[in-house]
This record gives structure tokens, sequence and C-alpha cells, in this order.
């Protein structure tokens, strides 16, 4: 098994350089399904889902290149082939072969996702958006089959304003006959990301980032070049590291804007957030006060930030609480925080921490991604040693974190252990 170790109390210094975003890069590769031609994206992560897809689009025929962060994907040779079992429960974005081959074949057989438990993540908004469409949407013994005779654009109204339903819809609706409109649709920079990419390869697509998308479908879409967006929740998961144990880090590649919500909330904790065009710069933080925090869909707060907040509030004076509104359930890093000797507890929705508490390095296990950058924050600023467990969790999202920490003087390396040291 591997596992992180970490020795605490370095302190940081220096640039850290942010990756293309997961939640862009796993929904642009297969996007590429749907062009006549090859699609080329540049700045990909080199993370766990990355590589999955790259499988995934080679299981259904596709011709893959994948060099210093570009993928070139050759769709023409692809064939609707059923993919019920395997890479796609490795990750929870393979849900997004489901609208993608809709819109090319017209039918898709895809296993249900698998990606970080946060509670109960169901799809019903993707596959009632298909069935507007025109699909039949069936599911068989865990797989989800979807047939059609020809797609129709259709009036689709999001009881939630869910970011893969969003993409999903628009992923088959660009192949659609007529017109598709989508309502409350969700806002995240991603799906401007994938509507950028879409309308290049010859979609007609208005409105991405809005509450309403409007889709005109066409006949055919054609290869494109595309460089992925930075990554919001990396960028956001370095600057509370800076927060925590940084003597002055830039932290590179973002789009500030993107970030809004996160460095409201850091400079309401006393931390210093510099932001240049392209960077943000945060001075060694002196005294961290302890907020109240809400997660929401953008532009609000990221739930997926939630998690690494969670470890400055432990540093923070005074009780912080945090209630999630899109995941309620997403506190399993709260018991593993404890173990450091956190003082947390988790009340319905709500975590509440109080500070400052010195963390004790300890023997700790990543239950999803976003907790396990949460422990390796922790395992920084923690007295002695931590191992983080599962960290394929952390692989999932973060390219290169070893590379990227220690070059700011981080004390982490990977390490197998075996199960005798369990
Ligand atoms: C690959 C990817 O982009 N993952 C992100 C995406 O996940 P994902 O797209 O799966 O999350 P959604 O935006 O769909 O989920 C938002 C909320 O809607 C609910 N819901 C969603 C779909 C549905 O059909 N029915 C339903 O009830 C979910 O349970 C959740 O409470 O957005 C989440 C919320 O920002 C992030 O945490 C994930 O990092
Ligand atoms: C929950 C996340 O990812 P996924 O939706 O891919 O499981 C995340 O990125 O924090």
């Amino acid at each position: 098994m591997e596992v992180y170790k970490i020795r605490g109390g370095n302190r940081l210094k220096g640039n850290i350089k942010v990756s293309g975003a997961k939640n862009s890069a796993v929904a642009l590769i297969p996007a590429a399904i749907l062009a006549n031609s090859p699609v080329s994206i540049d700045g990909l992560p080199e993370i766990s889902d990355v590589f999955t897809l790259k499988l995934l689009m080679e299981e259904i025929g596709g011709q893959v290149t994948f060099e210093n962060g570009k993928m070139t994907i050759d769709p023409t040779t692809m064939e609707a082939m059923p993919l019920p079992n395997g890479n796609v429960k490795k990750m929870r974005a393979s849900y997004y072969l489901m609208g993608a081959m809709l819109g090319r074949f017209k039918r898709a057989v895809v296993g249900l996702p698998g990606g970080c438990f946060l509670g109960p993540r169901p799809i019903d908004q993707h596959i009632k958006g298909f069935e507007a469409l025109g699909a039949k949407v069936t599911n068989e013994h865990g797989a989800i089959y979807l047939r059609a005779d020809e797609l129709i654009g259709a009036k689709i109204y999001l009881d939630v304003a869910s970011v893969g339903a969003t993409i999903n819809i628009m992923l088959a609706a660009v192949r659609a006959k007529g017109r598709t409109v989508i309502e409350n649709a969700a806002k995240e920079p991603e799906i401007i990301d994938v509507a950028t990419l879409l309308s290049n390869m010859g979609a007609n697509i208005k409105g991405a980032g809005t509450s309403v998308i409007r889709i005109e479908g066409v006949e055919e879409l054609h290869g494109a070049q595309h460089t992925v967006i930075p990554d919001r929740i990396e960028a956001a998961t370095y600057m509370i590291m800076a927060a925590l144990a940084g003597d002055g880090i830039r932290v590179d590649n973002v789009i500030p804007l993107h970030l809004e919500a996160v460095t409201a909330k850091l400079r309401e904790m006393g931390v210093k957030v510099e932001e240049d065009e392209e960077s943000i710069f945060i001075p060694k933080t002196e005294n961290l006060h302890a907020v109240d925090a809400k997660t929401l869909v953008y532009p609000g707060l990221a739930t997926d930030i939630q998690q690494p907040l969670c470890v400055l509030m432990t540093q923070a004076e005074g009780s912080s609480k945090v209630t999630d509104t899109v995941y309620s359930a997403r506190f399993k890093h709260i018991d593993e925080l404890r173990r450091m000797n956190a003082v947390a507890r988790v009340e319905g929705n709500t975590a509440i921490l109080t500070g400052p508490a010195q963390l004790h390095g300890s023997t700790v296990t990543a239950s999803d991604l976003r907790a396990g950058a949460a422990l390796v924050l922790a395992g920084l600023i923690a007295e002695g040693e931590t191992e983080v467990r599962d960290i394929y969790h952390v692989e999932r999202g973060y390219s290169d974190i070893i590379e990227k920490l220690t070059a700011l003087g981080a004390d982490i390396r990977k390490e197998v252990i075996t199960p005798a040291s369990n």
C-alpha cells in the first residue's frame, strides 16, 4: 500500500504552479468523442482521473497520445462499445461518457460511476435531461443503458444546479435536432471551459456560465485545439497551505476571479491575499480568526474546499463553523483530524472546529480526494510524523503533489508499506 509520510513543522516558501483543472479535464476529454477529426487538449493535469479517461477513450477504439500534458484524441475509429464495468468505476466523471456517446452514437452503456463518496450522489438530473432529449434510459444491473432513434432539443429545468448534469446534457444536446434550453444550469467555470471547446468544435452554445444555456444542435462537430483552465480547487488548497505553513508563497497559474469566495473567506480569517493577474501571493500569516462559512454552488464557496478549510479553522482563535449545503455528509475528514488532536465535531451538515490546536502526527486515512488533501495540510503543520493512507484518492486530483510541496521545503515522501505494518 502506498502512503504519504509527512514530517510536520517545516516552514514553506517559494512558488507553486497550479495544474489544469481536473473538473474541466474530465469533461473535455469525453467531449472529443463528438468530433469527426482529432481533438488536442493542452495543460492537462497528470492525475489518475486523466489516465483512466485515456484508457476509456482507447477502450472504445480511440487513438490517443498523451505527452507533457497534451492529449490528442483521434475519435474517428471509436465505436459505441459497452462500458458496464472496469475503468468507469474508478472515477466520478466517467458519467460524461453517457452524454458524449449518446450525442455521437445515439446509444451508450456506461456503468454507474465511482469517485469520491460524499454521501448520496444521484444522477437523476442527468437522466431526466437525456430522457427529455428523447433517449430511453434504463438501469440494468448497475449500468445505465441509453438508446435514442434521434435526439431532439428540449427545454430542461434542473431541480438542482448540478455541474455534472449541466455538462452531460450539453454534450448530448450539441448533436440533437433543434434547440435545447437548460434552465437552472450550474455556473461553474469548468462549464464555460467545456462550452468553449465544444464551440471551437463547431457547436452552437450560448449562455454557459449563466443559469440559462441555449444550444442549437448541429449535424457535425470537428476537431479543435484547447487549453484547459487552471484548477481553482488545487489553487485554493495551496492558498490555505500558504496560510497554514507559508513564509511567503506565490501560487502561480490561477484565475483570481475563480477564487473570489475563498479569497474573501481567507481575508476574513486574517490571511493577507495579494492578487496579481495570474498569481496570488500569500505572505506569512500571523493571527487567524475564527469564522463561519457555508459552501454553495459557484460563485459561492466550493464544497471541494470545505475539507482543507477545516484544517485552517483548527488553527484559528475561537470556534469556527462550516456548513456544507452541497454535500451534507462530507465530513469524514473530521474524525481523522481529531486523531491528530483537532478539537472538532459535526452537527448535521455543519462542522464546528475550535482552535488554535497543536496537531499531532498520526496515522490517518483519506476517505476521499479533498479529505486526503486536508490530511496532507494537517500533516504539514503537525508535530512529528503523519502517515496518510489511501492516497489514491489524493492522486485523482493533485498533479505532482510530492514534487510541488518538496520544492517549497516540505518534508513529504511517498512510501510503500507492507500489510504487516498496517
Ligand atoms: C467531476 C466534477 O466536476 N466533480 C465536481 C462536481 O460533481 P457533480 O457534478 O457530481 O456534482 P453536482 O454539481 O452534480 O452535485 C451538486 C448537488 O446536486 C445533487 N445532484 C446532482 C446530480 C443529480 O442528478 N441529482 C442531484 O441531486 C448532488 O447530490 C449534490 O448535492 O460538482 C461538485 C459540486 O460542486 C464537486 O464537488 C465535484 O468536484
Ligand atoms: C468530489 C470531487 O471529485 P469527483 O466529483 O470527481 O468525485 C472533488 O474534486 O473534490
